[in-house]
């Protein structure tokens, strides 16, 4: 990636607690200009620590951050209005209305974008005169969202930005989000919806235990793992009745319930030698799929390798 356009650096970061713990430990991943990149990991994984630095919080223990080419913990007066936060808990006032509070908040940044027009953009037109502190969580979220958006920042950095959010709440942000970056806007996001980082993400990095232990589009982090065949058989034909495994081009199968379970990474191979086999023998295979590895499957065979691995008291 040229350096020119990268918005969004980690370089070997790592981030040390007062209490000694670290929680970041060497995390690298560059985010280039308009790109949509997801930091996904299990709990206390170290996500919200590395936002942290890089919105300029903190300064890291080790390794270096920038964004948009500067220090954002040195250089915060330069790095800060070009930039939107939106925070896992927005600390708002809860006396104070929305209007108000898009008011105060439109004081503190320069060109600001008129309130009324972030708050239409965020579904929030119609929740003018309401006291933030009877919104719903979900409503919360989304003026965390127009706050974030009223400086019209270059690069956009969203703390689990749709936890609480509805159906409906979470596509109407996720399509806000797609005409962010189609209209150049970097955007980092964490989340725990694998469905979202799939749906959203350009690329995206697995933190686990404060290590990058993956890192790609969906199809390079998913296309490591075995795809999947799923059919039943009519009664009377058994697994034993199928081609031999190696010829199918499976790595491992099981029987549950009824119905058959292939693995495979060569998915078109096992699934024409199948038919094949079915069409031969007019053996109708029952509400047959086979697809590729979801990024579920992925991101859960990815954490229990690495918890596998991790024998090095990495602790918490
Ligand atoms: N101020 C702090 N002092 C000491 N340890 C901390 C502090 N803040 C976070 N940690 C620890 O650092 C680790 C990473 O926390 P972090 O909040 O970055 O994880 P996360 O991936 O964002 O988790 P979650 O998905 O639960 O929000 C956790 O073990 C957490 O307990």
């Amino acid at each position: 990636m040229d350096s020119a356009e990268k918005v969004i650096e980690a370089v070997g970061v790592r981030r040390r607690y007062g209490d000694g713990f670290e929680a970041v430990r060497g995390v690298s991943f560059e985010v280039a200009r308009g790109e949509l990149f997801a930091l996904l990991g299990t709990n206390g994984a170290g996500k919200t620590s590395v936002m942290e630095l890089l919105e300029g919080l903190a300064r890291p223990s080790g390794g270096a951050v920038r964004v948009l080419g500067l220090d954002p913990h040195g250089e915060r007066a330069r790095v800060r209005p070009r930039t939107g936060v939106m925070l896992q808990e927005g600390g708002f006032a809860p006396d104070l209305t929305v209007a108000q509070t898009v008011r105060m908040w439109a004081g503190c940044v320069s060109g600001a974008r008129p309130g009324h027009e972030v708050l239409e953009q965020l579904g929030l037109a119609r929740r003018g005169g309401v006291r933030v502190g009877q919104l719903s969580g979900g409503e919360r979220r989304r003026l965390d969202l127009a706050l974030a958006l009223l400086g019209r920042p270059e690069a956009l950095f969203l703390d689990e930005p749709t936890t609480g959010l509805d159906t409906q709440g979470r596509y109407d942000t996720w399509e806000l989000l797609r005409q962010l970056r189609a209209a150049g806007t970097t955007v980092l996001l964490t989340t725990h919806y694998l469905e979202e980082a799939e749906a959203l993400a350009d690329r995206l990095a697995v933190l686990h235990r404060g290590r990058v232990v993956a890192c790609g589009t969906t199809a390079e982090v998913t296309g490591a793992r075995p795809a999947r065949i799923v059919f039943g058989l009519p009664t009377g034909w058994h697994l034993g009745d199928l081609p031999p495994l190696p010829e199918l081009a499976v790595l491992a199968h099981e029987e549950r319930g009824g119905r058959v379970l292939l693995h495979t990474d060569r998915l078109q191979y096992s699934l024409s030698v199948l038919l094949r086999w079915a069409d031969e023998r007019k053996v109708a295979l029952d509400r047959l799929e086979a697809r590729t590895a979801s990024l579920e499957e992925a991101f859960l065979a990815i954490a229990g390798t690495a918890d596998a691995g991790t024998a090095d008291g990495a602790g918490r």
